[in-house]
């Protein structure tokens, strides 16, 4: 408890993130925070060099301090540089400097899925969810063929940008080798665990779950009373099979291309 209340004062204290208009390396200029997450602080910054608008992500200073967050930052950047043909985010610069360590990406100017769903109020029915699961599945597989696993293929970091598919925020992603990064809190939601363990299946899991998001965004309640997705969504009984494979609750999946292939024959 105590040492729970000692991190939140360290993260309060060492943790503020820069003000809009604060100069980074001589280079980036901060326009605005985007988010603070757990190992860093995303920010929107201008970077003056090429006038371009940019998304800087800083090391928390209370992370820059463990190896685990050393780690894991410098793994992000050598992620997204693995990617670099793929539809995410381009890594354009990583520097540290006395303040911090930083990543310096593409801003990817579109709509995540959360923001569509639950800002916009876009509905997807079967056949739409059917064929964003499968743009989604081909890029996956792509990381996958380069032994990383996203782990973390949620709603919010899929961005839609002129009707193409962009996966963002790699804070989680691993190599299949880099098995330690299964050690998990066991206080986890036994849902998250199934998300972060080191392999293929976790992603297809996430994007079973991505799945669930799209077509309850159509569904109108019928009763007070709460079913299961499987009684509350009308989808047909061979989607329904590949979805409770994806999710493990039957057989699973192997490959992004066995679920491609098993949706293509629906
Ligand atoms: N390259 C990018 N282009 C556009 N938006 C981005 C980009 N990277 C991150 N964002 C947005 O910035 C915000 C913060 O991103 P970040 O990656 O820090 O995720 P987070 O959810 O706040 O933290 P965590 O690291 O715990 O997942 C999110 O709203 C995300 O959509």
């Amino acid at each position: 408890m105590i040492t729970e209340l000692w991190k939140g004062l360290q993260r309060t204290l060492w943790d503020r993130p820069f003000k809009a208009g604060h100069l980074i390396h001589e280079r980036y200029r901060i326009q605005e925070v985007l988010g603070m997450g757990s190992y860093g602080i995303t920010y929107l910054a201008l970077d003056r060099h090429t006038e371009e608008i940019i998304v800087l992500k800083q090391l928390r200073h209370t992370k820059a301090k463990t190896t685990a967050g050393l780690f894991s930052f410098q793994r992000e950047s050598q992620i997204l540089e693995a990617l670099q043909h793929h539809p995410v985010p381009k890594l354009l610069n990583t520097f540290q400097d006395e303040q911090s360590h930083f990543i310096a990406m593409e801003w990817i100017k579109g709509e995540t899925f959360e923001d569509l769903i639950f800002r916009d109020n876009q509905t997807y029915n079967e056949k739409e969810t059917i064929a964003i699961l499968l743009e989604l599945l081909n890029i996956t597989e792509h990381f996958h063929e380069k032994g990383i696993i996203h782990r973390d293929l949620r709603i919010p970091n899929i961005i839609q940008r002129d009707n193409k598919l962009i996966v963002i925020d790699f804070g989680l992603a691993c190599y299949l080798l880099d098995k330690h990064e299964e050690i998990e809190d066991s206080n986890d939601h036994p849902e998250k665990l199934r998300m972060r363990a080191v392999k293929v299946e976790s992603d297809l899991f996430a994007l079973g779950h991505f799945a669930l998001f799209l077509l309850y965004s159509s569904y109108v309640p019928q009763s007070k009373k709460e079913l299961s997705w499987e009684e509350e969504l009308e989808i047909s009984l061979p989607f329904k099979s590949i979805l409770r494979r994806m999710l493990q609750l039957d057989e699973p999946f192997h490959s992004a291309i066995d679920v491609q292939k098993a949706l293509r024959s629906i």
